[in-house]
């Protein structure tokens, strides 16, 4: 452990601290017309397993811009490597990751100074360099070549991976070809021979059985990075419950996605699966399924460039008493990302995400916004291939200001979308398997148990989070509540802003 923290003990390889978790209740007293507060709190005790086990990290759409781009990543700075670059020698790093990357306040040191650590110093969590990475991919092509065909890094440090990349090679996948653009259509030359889902089925969970065999494996996690699928019909009898979900794979229905088949094989492989895209991959009948088996699961679409930027933005400014009209975010992009999104099925899938995301902010302020009132919001992607992976979002925030005034903020960002996406899997995967070794009991009982099996956790990384109950999308909020959780796991209060000892005399 790299803190000792009061409050807590250590016994047996696992850390244990009491959280006193205080809710107010706001409750509208009708004959007063105002709220009555009262606040609740119940103890609890939380017990976190220290021992960190050797990890799998399964990628569905391992060849592709992410999954590619995140196995260089790691082996470069595996080996620490440098590589030359037009503006200097480069150093591989993890920046863009909110674990590995950035930090929390832990106190203050002798002098009064704020002391900070990495945020994935709180606790013990799997090491980035010691992930085994593996999956599947409908291409053949293997990790180099797809690296390569990325043409996200530079040819220097591609150089230097090239060999250990190229002995990576995608497992044949299963390919629906009415879920993604038919322009993927190419792609496909690394299928499962099996044409019926029931088979499918079983080779997927034999693959993932295989995969922590073959590498002396504690735990695997399965994230879906492959492309955007259109919206899967949601069907009674078909797949609103679990089991009418294992019939229809039985009887081979057409409606079940290729990435509800690799959640359900992960959920009965007892892996956590995460959804990297936006699709409804959690049609009701899997997360029925995720709830009997009490497996993990988290998504969807990772939140990195132009949604993360609105859900600072938009809470920014609502927040200050200001009122977006108007939110126009357009951008284009020419990897294959956006040769699949340029299909107007699957566009609907990411026009959803992108748009849903100010939903609570703009709720919350009923001084701004009457009531299911929202703010003028249009996304537009457009695919230009000259540009590559260097996606170029133009956005623009039409907004009230006192007295009838008007603010417009218009801003223009260009990334290496894969560059922002990949740091975020790894977040995804080592928040995940950590939260696999926390577990919680209230006061008094005597066994503990797992948390919820919906991750709630993970939507810092996510830009359509699934949450038990309404989903919050304001991005500090959302890495408040990781911090604070650590926090509790390590016996520490919640962070607050309230600088107390700046206001004493
Ligand atoms: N900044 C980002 O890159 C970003 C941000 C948010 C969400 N996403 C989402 O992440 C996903 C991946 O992004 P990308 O840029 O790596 O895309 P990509 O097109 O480069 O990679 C997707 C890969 O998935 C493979 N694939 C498609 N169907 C498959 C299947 N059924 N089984 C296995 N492999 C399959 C494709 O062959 C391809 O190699 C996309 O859905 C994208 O919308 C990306
Ligand atoms: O995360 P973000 O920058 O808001 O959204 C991005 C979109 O703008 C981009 O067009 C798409 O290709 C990426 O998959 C990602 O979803």
């Amino acid at each position: 452990m790299y803190i000792n923290s009061p409050n807590t003990k250590i016994k047996d390889n696992y850390l244990y601290s009491d959280y006193t978790y205080e809710v107010t209740k706001a409750l509208k007293n009708s004959s007063t017309d105002q709220y009555d507060l009262v606040s609740e709190s119940k103890k609890y005790q939380l017990r976190t397993d220290l021992r960190v086990p050797r990890v799998g990290l399964m990628l569905v759409g391992w060849g592709g811009n992410n999954g590619s781009t995140l196995t260089a990543a790691i082996i470069a700075n595996k080996n620490k490597l440098s590589w030359n670059t037009r503006r200097g020698v480069q150093h591989a790093n993890y920046f863009g990751s909110l674990l590995l990357a950035s930090t929390s306040k832990i106190g203050v040191d002798q002098n009064g100074e704020d002391v900070f650590v990495p945020l994935s110093k709180l606790l013990p969590m799997v090491e980035p360099n010691d992930l085994v990475i593996g999956g599947w991919d409908i291409s053949s092509k293997n990790l180099a070549e797809s690296m390569q065909r990325a043409q996200v890094l530079e040819p220097d440090l591609q150089r230097q991976v090239f060999d250990e990349m190229a002995k990576l090679k995608p497992l044949p996948s299963i390919y629906y070809k009415d879920f993604i653009a038919a322009n993927q259509e190419n792609r496909a030359d690394n299928l499962i021979k099996e044409t019926n889902k029931k088979d499918q089925l079983e080779i997927i969970r034999e693959d993932i059985r295989n995969f922590k065999k073959w590498n002396g494996l504690d735990k695997v996690i399965v994230l879906w990075t492959a492309n955007t699928e259109r919206f899967a019909e949601l069907i009674d009898g078909v797949n609103d419950t679990s089991e009418n979900l294992l019939k229809s794979i039985e009887s081979n229905h057409a409606e079940i996605s290729a990435s509800s088949m690799f959640a359900i094989a992960s959920i009965l492989e007892n892996c956590p699966f995460i959804n990297g895209s936006p699709q409804n991959t959690f049609v009701a009948g899997v997360l029925d399924l995720a709830y009997k088996n009490s497996v993990y699961i988290g998504g969807d679409d990772f939140k990195s460039g132009q949604t993360k930027l609105k859900s600072v933005l938009v809470d920014f400014l609502v927040n200050a008493g200001i009122k977006p009209l108007a939110i126009t975010s357009y951008n284009h992009l020419g990897n294959n990302d956006g040769l699949n999104l340029n299909s107007p099925s699957q566009f609907r899938s990411k026009e959803i995400s992108k748009t849903n995301v100010v939903d609570d902010m703009v709720d919350s302020n009923p001084i701004l916004y009457n009531k299911g009132e929202r703010p003028d919001h249009v996304v537009v992607i457009k695919y230009v291939p000259s540009v590559g992976d260097s996606k170029r979002a133009l956005d623009e925030y039409e907004n009230e200001i006192f007295m009838g005034g008007r603010k417009t903020i218009s801003i223009h960002n260009t990334c290496e979308d894969s560059l922002l996406a990949s740091p975020l899997i790894l977040d995804l995967a080592i928040l995940t398997e950590l939260m696999t070794r926390i577990q919680v009991k209230q006061q008094g009982q005597t066994e503990y148990e797992n948390f919820h099996p919906i991750l709630t956790i993970l939507s810092y990384m996510l830009k359509a989070p699934l949450s038990v109950g309404r989903p919050v999308n304001s991005l500090f909020k959302q890495r408040n509540a990781i911090e604070n959780f650590f926090r509790a796991c390590i016996g520490l209060a919640p962070t607050t802003d309230l600088i107390f000892d700046k206001m004493l005399k």
